[in-house]
């Protein structure tokens, strides 16, 4: 019998036998409330926290909340495949781990435990510019696991051109670009406590190694490293780009390159005439624009628009395997993940990462076989019912 997903809640049952339980807990409501307890109120407030009054954060989950699935008898489902072709890719599973930025401030172990826990469970990793590991080293740890990178795509031209080119150096293929981040939202969370992570220096590694930024700098990083930090937060983003602007990543970039951050369809048209491979339909977990739509509410249109000439992924609200199976449904390829899976690393590191993948990869093997499918391929907008309220 072929190996599923699914068969890690009888690993756990089994390992129980012999007394043993699950370190962290198998529902991410009570992972969540886990972390709460253990992380610092900084790090705490700034993973968690969201945009103005939260609406979009919530407003994320309401939307597949709302969405229900209708399931299907008596269709074969004993023997399951959960591959899907992304970006020319075969994946084992629609699910990469989505860029977070500064991550040691959850854990020691930072971007390289997350690069080995995706890697061991075959699931591609988007590194974020923002990594507090130089993407080298991330890249190392990555072994032959898929190199996604996550531009943050900023003021300075000659950063750019060098975090590409040591991305292609370091063997990334697909290129994310962040399109909702040229500013910083406003996190009430992060300003009551005056909390930033970039602000202690850790957060910004990856950018305080590379050449092209310490040219910018009038001292070294350690001689004044207030001065490099202020350098970060003026050039990590440009709200002046246009969408002609895109030229320069496709001239600079060989491989796909995918824009994170897009909820109109309109947007979605433009993309794909700028000839670009994928979307990433994400209102950055409700941290962007508060009162925003949700993203799932965004994703069937962007779909409905561009689904034959891009592929379509899609973060915000992912919780649960149901969730998976909702936004594929809607006219997601794959998902992103995003703080779940930081809240594993904070709790247990790359054991902890590896434990949130299991699980949210089994429970989704399990609702697709319990819906009716033996692979993502079949699920459609007819699988699910949109309750009113
Ligand atoms: C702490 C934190 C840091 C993030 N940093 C980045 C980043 O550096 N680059 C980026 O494109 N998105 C970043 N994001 C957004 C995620 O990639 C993703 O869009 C979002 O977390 C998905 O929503 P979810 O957390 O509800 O799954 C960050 C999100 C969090 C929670
Ligand atoms: C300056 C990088 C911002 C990181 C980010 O994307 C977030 O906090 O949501």
């Amino acid at each position: 019998m072929a190996k599923h997903w699914a068969d890690f809640q009888y690993e756990i049952y089994l390992n129980g036998m012999s007394g043993a339980v699950p370190r962290l807990p198998t529902d991410p409501t009570r992972l969540e409330e886990m972390a709460e307890h253990r992380l610092g109120p900084g790090p705490l407030g700034y993973v968690a926290g969201s945009a103005g009054d939260g609406s979009t954060a919530r407003a994320n989950r309401a939307a597949l909340a709302r969405r229900r699935i209708v399931p299907r008898m008596l269709r074969n489902v004993q023997e399951r495949d959960l591959s899907v072709q992304v970006l020319g890719r075969a994946l084992p599973a629609p699910l990469a781990l989505a860029p977070v930025g500064t991550i040691s401030i959850v854990h020691p172990d930072a971007e390289p435990a997350v690069a080995r826990a995706a890697a061991a469970q075959g699931v591609p990793y988007v590194l974020s510019s923002a990594s507090s590991t130089p993407m080298e080293q991330v890249a190392a740890a990555m072994g032959d696991a898929e190199r996604w990178f996550q531009l943050y795509w900023g003021k300075d031209r000659e950063v750019t051109r060098s975090f590409l080119g040591r991305a292609k150096a370091a063997g990334f293929t697909v290129l994310v670009v962040t399109l909702d981040t040229p500013i910083l939202g406003y996190r009430p969370r992060d300003l009551d406590q005056a909390y930033l992570p970039f602000l202690n220096g850790v957060g910004t590694a990856n950018y305080f190694t590379d050449p092209a930024f310490r040219a910018g700098l009038a001292k070294p990083v350690h001689e004044d490293p207030k001065a490099a930090v202020l350098h970060f937060l003026g050039l990590f983003g440009d709200a002046s780009h246009t969408w002609p602007d895109l030229a320069f990543l496709r001239e600079h970039w060989d491989g796909p390159i995918v824009l994170k951050g897009v909820l109109h369809p309109a947007d979605a048209r433009l993309a794909a005439d700028a000839g670009m491979d994928g979307v990433v339909v994400s209102n950055h977990g409700g941290r962007q624009v508060a009162g925003s739509v949700a993203a799932a509410d965004a994703l069937p249109r962007v779909a409905a628009a561009v689904g034959d000439r891009l592929t379509v992924l899609f973060d915000s609200g992912v919780r649960t395997g149901a969730d998976v199976f909702k936004a594929l449904a809607l006219g997601a390829r794959a998902v992103l993940l995003g703080r779940p899976y930081v809240y594993g690393l904070g709790l247990d590191g790359q054991p902890g990462v590896e434990h949130v993948i299991r699980c949210l990869l089994a429970e989704f093997d399990l609702t697709l076989a319990l819906s009716g499918h033996a692979t993502p391929a079949t699920v459609t907008a007819d699988d699910l019912h949109e309750a009113s309220v």
